[in-house]
C-alpha cells in the first residue's frame, strides 16, 4: 500500500497515528469493518456518504471491490430512503443546488463549483424519485447515487462528475410541513425558461459535459429530452444569455438508459424462452403495467428491436399492450392521452379493459413488464396465469425501490414452479425452491448508463442518438460469459467495470459511425485497441 507522500510526512508527524502517515494499515479494510458495524441500511448510507466526502479513494476502492454488497447501500433501494429523509440526515452539501429563486444567475452560480473539467452531470428536479413521487430537494441524492456508479461502475474520475438538483419547489405536503425541509418551501413550478437557462449554463460553464436527465416526472422527461437531445440544432431560448441554445450532449436515463438495459435483458430472455418452447424468438405479445417515462421508454426500445428484425413499425406496435391507472391504453377510451401514450396506444374499436388481470387474461402475453410504481401489482393469480400460457413466462417487475416491485422473486419462482424468466429493478437474493437454487437478475439502468456515459466521453459525442443507445443494449446483451449464458439475463455485477468499458467502446464506435463523435482519433482504431485504451483511462483508486 502506498504511504502518504514523503514530501508531506515531515509536516504530518504527530498529526495522525504514525501507521496512517507511513502506510501499512489498510484503510479499505477498516472502512469495511466500520460499515459492517452499522445496523441499518440508512446508517450504512450515511457512513458511506461521509467516507466518499472525506476519503474518496478509500470509498471508491471499497465500492469497486465489494460492488455486489455495497451497491444496495449507495443506490436502490437505500438511496430511495435517503432521498425521503434527506433534510433529516443532511450533514454537508454534496451536489450543486440550483434554486428557482436563483433564476437569471445560474451560470454564475455554476461557476462556483470548485472543479472545472466536468464531463458528466446528472440532474434531477426531484419530481419523480424512483417510484416514491415528488421528493423535492431530496432528489439530489439520486443524482449523487447515479454518479457514484459512474465512478465505481465505469471508472469515470470523481472530479469530472457533477450532481445537480433543480429546486423548483415541491408538491409533497409532508415535506412542505417539515420544519427541517431544506428546499424551497413553495408549490412546484413548471417553467421551461428555467430549464433553458440551466441547460445554457451547463453548455457555457462545462462545454464538454454530457447531461443525464434523471427522475423528472414523465411529461417533463419527454419534453426536455425532445427539446435538447439533437446535436447542433439552434433553438430559440429567451432565458439563455444569447437568446438561443445549441442543443445535444444529453440523454434521459429513465427513457433511454432503462430502454437499453431492458432491451438487453429481453433479448436474452426471449432466447431462453424460445429454447424451452421451440417457438420463434420474435413471436411475442408484451403487456406493460405503467405507461410513464420508463414504461414508454422501454416499450419504444423494444419496438425498435422488432423493426430492426424485419417488422414494420405498425406490426411491431401491435405486439404491445400498455396498461396505466385507467386500464388498457386505447385511442378511444375517452380520455385525452399525452403524446407519449399515443405512441403505443391500441387503435380504436378494440376491446377496453379496466384491470391488468383482464388484459393478461385476454392477451395471454409471453412477457409482462412492470414500471408502474405499484408494489405487489403482479398478483398470484396474474403470475400463475402467465405460467399457464408459456413454458417460460417472462416477468420483469422493474419498479423501484424494493417494496414497489410488482412482485418478489420468491413469489414469482413459487407461483411458476421455478419456470419464470425474471428481472427486477432492485436486487433480490437467490431463492431455494424444490431443491434448486435460483439466481435473480437485476434489470436496472445502472448496467447501461455508466457505459453509455463513458462511451460518449471517449468519443466526445455531440449527441446520444438512437443508434448509440441501441448499440449499448446489444453490447450488454452480448456480454454474458459461459457461466451466465444459459441461466442469467445480465452479467454479474462484479464485472461491471469491464462491461461498462465494452459498452463504452461500442457506443463510441456507433458515435463515429453516425457522425456524432468529435474525437477524430477513434475512427481508425481497431476494436481491441479502443477497448484497451478505454480500460487504461478508468479511474482505479489506490488509497493512502
Ligand atoms: N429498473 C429500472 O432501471 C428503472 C425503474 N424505474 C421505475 O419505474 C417506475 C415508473 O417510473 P416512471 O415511468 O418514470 O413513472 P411514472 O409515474 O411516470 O409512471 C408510472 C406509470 O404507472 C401507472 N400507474 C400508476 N399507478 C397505477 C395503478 N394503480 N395501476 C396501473 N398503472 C398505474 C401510471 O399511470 P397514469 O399514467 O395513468 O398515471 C403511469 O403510467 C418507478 O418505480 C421507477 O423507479 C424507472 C426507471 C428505471
Ligand atoms: C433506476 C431508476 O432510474 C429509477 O428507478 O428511476
Ligand atoms: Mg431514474
Amino acid at each position: 500500500m502506498a504511504s502518504i507522500k514523503q514530501a508531506t510526512v515531515a509536516q504530518l508527524r504527530g498529526m495522525a497515528p504514525a501507521s496512517v502517515i507511513h502506510g501499512g494499515v489498510d484503510s479499505v479494510q477498516r472502512a469495511l469493518a466500520q460499515l459492517n458495524s452499522k445496523d441499518t441500511p440508512i446508517e450504512k448510507y450515511i457512513y458511506l456518504s461521509q467516507l466518499r466526502g472525506t476519503a474518496k479513494d478509500t470509498f471508491y476502492r471499497l465500492l469497486i471491490d465489494n460492488i455486489i454488497d455495497i451497491c444496495p447501500y449507495v443506490y436502490t433501494p437505500t438511496v430511495g430512503a435517503a432521498c425521503q429523509l434527506y433534510s433529516t440526515i443532511y450533514r454537508k452539501p454534496d451536489a450543486l443546488y440550483l434554486s428557482y429563486n436563483d433564476r437569471g444567475n445560474l451560470a454564475e452560480i455554476m461557476s462556483n463549483w470548485p472543479q472545472h473539467g466536468i464531463r458528466i452531470a446528472v440532474v434531477s428536479d426531484g419530481s419523480r424519485i424512483l417510484g416514491l413521487g415528488d421528493l423535492g430537494i431530496g432528489g439530489c441524492q439520486i443524482a449523487v447515487g447515479k454518479l457514484t456508479l459512474y465512478v465505481g461502475g465505469a471508472g469515470i474520475k470523481p472530479d469530472s462528475t457533477l450532481p445537480i438538483i433543480l429546486d423548483m419547489g415541491t408538491n409533497n405536503e409532508t415535506l412542505l410541513n417539515d420544519p427541517l425541509y431544506l428546499g424551497l418551501r413553495m408549490k412546484r413550478v413548471y417553467d421551461d425558461a428555467f430549464l433553458d437557462e440551466f441547460y445554457a449554463a451547463v453548455r457555457t460553464t462545462f462545454p464538454d459535459c454530457l447531461i443525464q436527465f434523471e427522475d423528472f416526472s414523465s411529461e417533463s422527461a419527454f419534453k426536455y429530452l425532445d427539446r435538447y437531445r439533437h446535436k447542433e440544432s439552434l433553438i430559440q431560448a429567451p432565458s439563455a444569455p444569447s437568446g438561443q441554445l445549441h442543443t445535444g450532449k444529453c440523454f434521459n436515463d429513465d427513457i433511454q438508459g432503462t430502454g437499453a438495459v431492458i432491451l438487453a435483458g429481453f433479448i436474452n430472455a426471449v432466447k431462453l424462452a424460445s429454447a424451452a418452447s421451440g417457438r420463434p424468438i420474435l413471436d411475442q405479445r408484451i403487456v406493460f403495467l405503467g405507461a410513464g417515462s420508463a414504461g414508454v421508454g422501454v416499450a419504444m426500445q423494444l419496438v425498435e428491436f422488432f423493426t430492426r428484425n424485419g417488422f414494420t413499425e405498425e406490426e411491431a406496435k401491435q405486439k404491445f399492450y400498455l396498461v396505466d391507472s385507467k386500464g388498457l391504453v386505447t385511442d378511444d377510451r375517452g380520455d385525452n392521452l399525452p403524446a407519449h401514450k399515443r405512441a403505443l396506444s391500441r387503435k380504436a374499436g378494440g376491446p377496453q379493459f379496466k384491470t391488468l388481470e383482464e388484459v393478461v387474461e385476454h392477451v395471454r402475453p409471453s412477457a409482462l413488464i412492470g414500471l408502474s410504481t405499484v408494489g405487489g401489482a403482479f398478483s398470484e393469480k396474474i403470475v400463475r396465469m402467465m405460467g399457464s400460457f408459456k413454458a417460460r413466462p417472462i416477468i420483469f417487475p422493474l419498479s423501484n425501490p424494493s417494496h414497489l416491485s410488482e412482485c418478489t422473486f420468491e413469489d414469482a419462482i413459487k407461483w411458476t414452479n421455478g419456470r419464470v424468466i425474471f428481472a427486477s429493478g432492485s436486487p433480490f437474493k437467490a431463492v431455494e425452491h424444490g431443491g434448486s437454487t435460483y439466481e435473480s437478475n437485476q434489470g436496472n439502468n445502472f448496467l447501461s448508463f455508466p457505459g453509455i456515459g463513458l462511451g460518449c466521453i471517449v468519443a466526445k459525442a455531440n449527441e446520444v442518438n438512437d443508434d448509440m443507445v441501441y448499440e449499448s443494449a446489444l453490447a450488454l446483451a452480448d456480454s454474458l460469459d459461459d457461466s451466465e449464458i444459459n441461466t442469467l439475463l445480465y452479467p454479474r455485477l462484479h464485472r461491471i467495470r469491464d462491461i461498462s468499458a465494452t459498452i463504452a467502446a461500442r457506443v463510441a464506435k456507433a458515435a463515429v459511425r453516425t457522425g456524432a463523435a468529435e474525437n477524430s482519433k477513434l475512427g481508425g482504431m481497431a476494436d481491441t485497441d479502443l477497448l484497451a485504451y478505454i480500460k487504461s483511462k478508468q479511474y482505479d483508486p489506490t488509497p493512502c
